[in-house]
C-alpha cells in the first residue's frame, strides 16, 4: 500500500509492532491504543449491479488503501469467474483508515453479492457489522433483492444508510426512488445521501456519515476474547483462513485458542487486517475484523458462524448461523473417467473454499463414478462449475438439476433407524407410490418488483408456474411489488430469464424458503433408443407430466445431434411411453455410383444400409453434449 507502513521490526522508523504510520500525515497510529469508538463496521448491500463494488473502490481510493488506476476496478471482486461475469460472488473484506475532524477512524467494509444464489453471504456479513450502506439504482428504483437485504439488515437490528447511487445516468430519478424508500421502508427521504459512484461525486459523504451514523461496536478490550468466524478460505499452503470479528479481548500471534463447535484447540500462526491482501499484526482487538490463520487444516475445523475463545478462558458461545441449505442438486461425473481422482482433488478444494456446497458420493451407470452435488441455486452451481473449469482445469459432465423433495414412508420395511421422512436428492432414486404415504415438495416465497405495464403477463406466467399470489402492493405511481408461493422447482431453473425477457428487463425476482407442501408428484424416465438415460430422469407434477415430457423431448431431440443411426427419444411414467420424437439418422446415399441399372441391385444396396444401421443402433451409444441435460429443463413460456 503505497500510504501506509506497517511496521514489525523496522526500528528506523521508530513504529513499535502494530503501529502505523499514515505516511501522507506522517501520523503514527498505535493499534493498542485505537479506541473502540473510532471503529466502524459495515456492509454494502443491494440488488444485482446496483454498484456495489464500483462504491467500495471509490472507498478504497479515497481512504488511500489502493491507487486511482483504469486497472484498479471492482478490486474486491478477486476471482476469476466474478471479473467475467461483473458479479461479486464472494463478500470481501477491506480494513481502511479515514480521517474525519482530526481523528483518525478504522472502517471495515465488507462487499457483498447482489444475486439471491449468494444471500447467505450476506446473512453472515451484517452479523459482523453494526451498520449497513444499502444501495439503490436511481433509474431501477427499489428492486427485488434490495427489499431482501433491507430485511436481513433490519431483522438483525442494523442501521441502515440509505445511497441511490448513479445519479450520473440520464435516465436517474433520484427522487423517486427516495420516495419508493420513505413507502417500502419507513426511511424518511432525507436520509438518502445521492452519489455517483462511477464519478466519485458525493462518495466522501458516504464515508462522513458512516462516522456520524453507525454506532460503534460496544466490544470490551478488558472482556475474554471471543470471536466471530463470518467467512473461512482456504489457502493450500497455509491451510485455512477465517476471517473474524472480535466480540472481546484482544488476540495475539501465539495464542492457544479453541473453536466452540468442535472444542479443538490452536495455536494461532498469524493475524492481521484485510487491506483488502492480509496484512499481518501482532495483534487484534475487540470491534475489530481481521483474518486468523491457526493451523487449521479444514475449512470444516474453521465452519462459518463459530465462536473462537481462549484456550484458558472459555465463554459462551455466539448464537451462529443456520447452516446454508441446498436448494439445487445434480450429478457431476469427470467428462472421462480416468480424470476422476484429479477431479475428486479439485472438488475437494472448492468446496474447502465454499462451504455451502453438499457433496455426496454417486455412480451412474452411463457416466460411471461421479458427486452428487448440493448448490444454493442454479447460479451458484454455474459458479462453482466455471471455477472448477477455470482454476482447476477439469471437465465435467452436470446432470439435470432437481430439487430436494421429500418422501413420507408408508412401508416400514424402509423405515431405517426410526425415519419415516426421507429426502430425495437423486430422482433416479425416487420411491415408488406403493411405499410412500405422502410426497413433499420445497415451496418458496418469491417477490417480484416489476412495471405495471407488466403485470398481466406476469400473473399469467406464475399461474403457468403453479404460483400462487400472496399478495400485491404499489410501491410508486408505477411500479408493483408482488408476492407468490412457487413451487421451488417450477422457478428454480429459469423463471428468472423468462421474466426478464418478457418485462424488457424491468422485473426483478428473489426468493426465500418457504418449507414443504404436499404434492401429486411422479417419477418420469427419459429413454434413448428404448434404454433409460438416468440422469434425465425427473420429478414432475402429475397434471403437467405430459406436457413437460413432451416439451423434454423435443428440446432433447433439438439438443442431441444427428447421429449414422435414428433415435427414439421417449418419455415414460412406469412402464407406459407418454412421449416420443425421432432424430432422423444421417443416411448416407448408396445409391449414388448407380446410374440406372437394375432395381434389384438398388434394393440389395438399400437393405445391406439398413441392416448396418439397425446393428448400430443396437450397438451404438447416443452421445448427447454435455449442455442437453440442463437445457432439456428449460422450458418456453407462452
Ligand atoms: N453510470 C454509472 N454506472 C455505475 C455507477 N456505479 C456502478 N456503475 C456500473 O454499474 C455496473 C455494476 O456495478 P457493480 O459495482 O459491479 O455492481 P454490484 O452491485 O457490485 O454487482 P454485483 O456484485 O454483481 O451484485 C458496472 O458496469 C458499473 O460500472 C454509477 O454511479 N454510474
Amino acid at each position: 500500500c503505497p500510504c501506509l507502513e506497517y511496521c514489525c521490526s523496522n526500528l528506523e522508523s521508530g513504529l513499535l509492532p502494530g503501529q502505523w504510520r499514515h505516511n501522507s500525515r506522517m501520523k503514527l497510529i498505535d493499534m493498542s491504543k485505537f479506541p473502540v469508538e473510532r471503529i466502524r463496521n459495515f456492509s454494502i448491500i443491494a440488488h444485482i449491479d446496483h454498484g456495489k463494488s464500483t462504491l467500495a473502490d471509490r472507498l478504497l481510493e479515497i481512504t488511500g488503501a489502493i491507487t486511482k488506476t483504469q486497472k484498479n476496478k471492482q478490486v474486491l471482486d478477486k476471482l476469476q469467474v466474478e471479473r467475467e461475469r461483473g458479479i461479486t460472488v464472494k463478500a470481501q473484506t477491506a480494513s481502511l483508515f479515514y480521517e474525519y475532524e482530526n481523528q483518525t477512524y478504522l472502517l471495515n467494509l465488507i462487499d457483498t453479492p447482489g444475486h439471491v444464489d449468494f444471500s447467505y453471504e450476506v446473512s453472515r456479513s451484517i452479523s459482523a457489522c453494526q451498520g449497513v450502506l444499502l444501495i439503490v439504482d436511481a433509474n431501477q428504483g427499489i428492486q427485488a433483492q434490495t427489499v431482501a437485504n433491507f430485511y436481513l439488515a433490519f431483522e438483525a437490528q442494523l442501521t441502515i444508510i440509505p445511497v441511490i447511487n448513479k445519479i450520473d445516468l440520464k435516465n436517474a430519478d433520484p427522487e423517486r426512488v427516495e420516495n419508493q424508500i420513505e413507502k417500502v421502508f419507513d426511511i424518511p427521504k432525507e436520509e438518502c445521501i445521492r452519489i455517483s459512484a462511477k464519478l466519485g461525486t458525493n462518495v466522501d459523504q458516504v464515508l462522513q456519515e458512516v462516522v456520524k451514523r453507525l454506532p460503534p461496536p460496544t466490544f470490551n478490550r478488558e472482556d475474554p476474547f471471543k470471536a466471530l468466524v463470518f467467512d473461512s478460505n482456504f489457502d493450500q499452503y497455509r491451510g485455512v483462513i477465517a476471517n473474524v470479528a472480535l466480540f472481546g479481548g484482544c488476540l495475539s500471534k501465539g495464542d492457544r485458542i479453541v473453536s466452540a463447535h468442535l472444542g479443538k484447540s490452536y495455536e494461532v500462526n498469524e493475524l492481521g487486517l484485510l487491506k483488502p491482501e492480509e496484512l499481518p499484526m501482532e495483534r487484534l482487538y475487540a470491534g475489530q475484523v481481521g483474518y486468523v490463520i491457526a493451523g487449521m487444516k479444514e475449512v470444516k475445523e474453521a465452519q462459518i458462524g463459530d465462536t473462537l475463545y481462549h484456550q484458558k478462558h472459555p465463554v459462551e458461545p455466539l448464537p451462529g448461523f443456520k447452516p446454508a441449505k441446498a436448494m439445487v442438486f445434480a450429478g457431476m461425473y469427470p467428462m472421462d473417467q480416468s480424470d476422476y481422482s484429479t477431479l475428486r482433488s479439485a472438488v475437494e478444494k472448492l468446496t474447502l473454499n465454499d462451504s455451502s456446497v453438499t457433496v455426496q458420493r454417486d455412480s451412474s451407470l452411463a457416466l460411471g463414478a461421479g458427486w452428487r452435488l448440493g448448490f444454493l441455486g442454479l447460479l451458484h452451481m454455474e459458479v462453482f462449475n466455471q471455477r472448477l473449469e477455470q482454476e482447476y482445469n477439469a471437465s465435467v459432465i452436470v446432470t439435470a438439476p432437481t430439487v430436494p423433495y421429500k418422501a413420507i414412508l408408508s412401508s416400514p420395511r424402509l423405515i431405517k433407524h426410526g425415519r419415516e421422512e426421507i429426502t430425495i436428492v437423486n430422482p433416479a432414486q425416487f420411491p415408488d407410490r406403493s411405499l410412500v404415504k405422502e410426497y413433499l415438495e420445497p415451496m418458496v416465497m418469491g417477490t417480484i418488483i416489476s412495471p405495471d405495464d407488466y403485470i398481466g403477463k406476469i400473473m399469467s406466467v406464475c399461474l403457468n408456474r403453479r404460483g400462487i399470489q400472496k399478495n400485491m402492493v404499489y410501491i410508486d405511481d408505477h411500479r408493483v411489488m408482488m408476492k407468490y408461493l412457487f413451487p421451488l422447482n417450477e422457478i428454480v431453473v429459469d423463471f428468472y430469464d423468462h421474466l426478464k425477457s418478457m418485462s424488457s428487463g424491468y422485473a426483478s425476482f428473489d426468493y426465500e424458503d418457504a418449507g414443504y407442501q404436499a404434492a401429486d408428484v411422479i417419477r418420469m424416465d427419459i429413454l434413448l433408443n428404448g434404454k433409460p438415460v438416468e440422469e434425465l430422469t425427473t420429478i414432475v407434477h402429475r397434471d403437467r407430466a405430459y406436457s413437460a415430457g413432451k416439451a423434454m423431448c423435443e428440446r432433447l431431440q433439438d439438443a442431441i445431434p444427428r447421429q449414422m443411426f435414428e433415435i427414439a427419444v421417449q418419455a415414460a411414467i412406469g412402464s407406459k411411453v407418454i412421449a416420443r420424437e425421432t432424430i432422423k439418422a444421417f443416411r448416407k446415399n448408396v445409391l449414388a455410383k448407380c446410374y440406372g441399372g437394375d432395381i434389384t441391385r438398388k434394393m440389395k444396396l438399400l437393405k445391406k444400409q439398413a441392416e448396418g444401421k439397425k446393428k448400430m443402433r443396437y450397438i451404438g451409444t447416443v452421445q448427447v453434449p454435455k449442455d442437453a441435460f440442463i437445457n432439456v429443463l428449460k422450458r418456453k413460456d407462452k
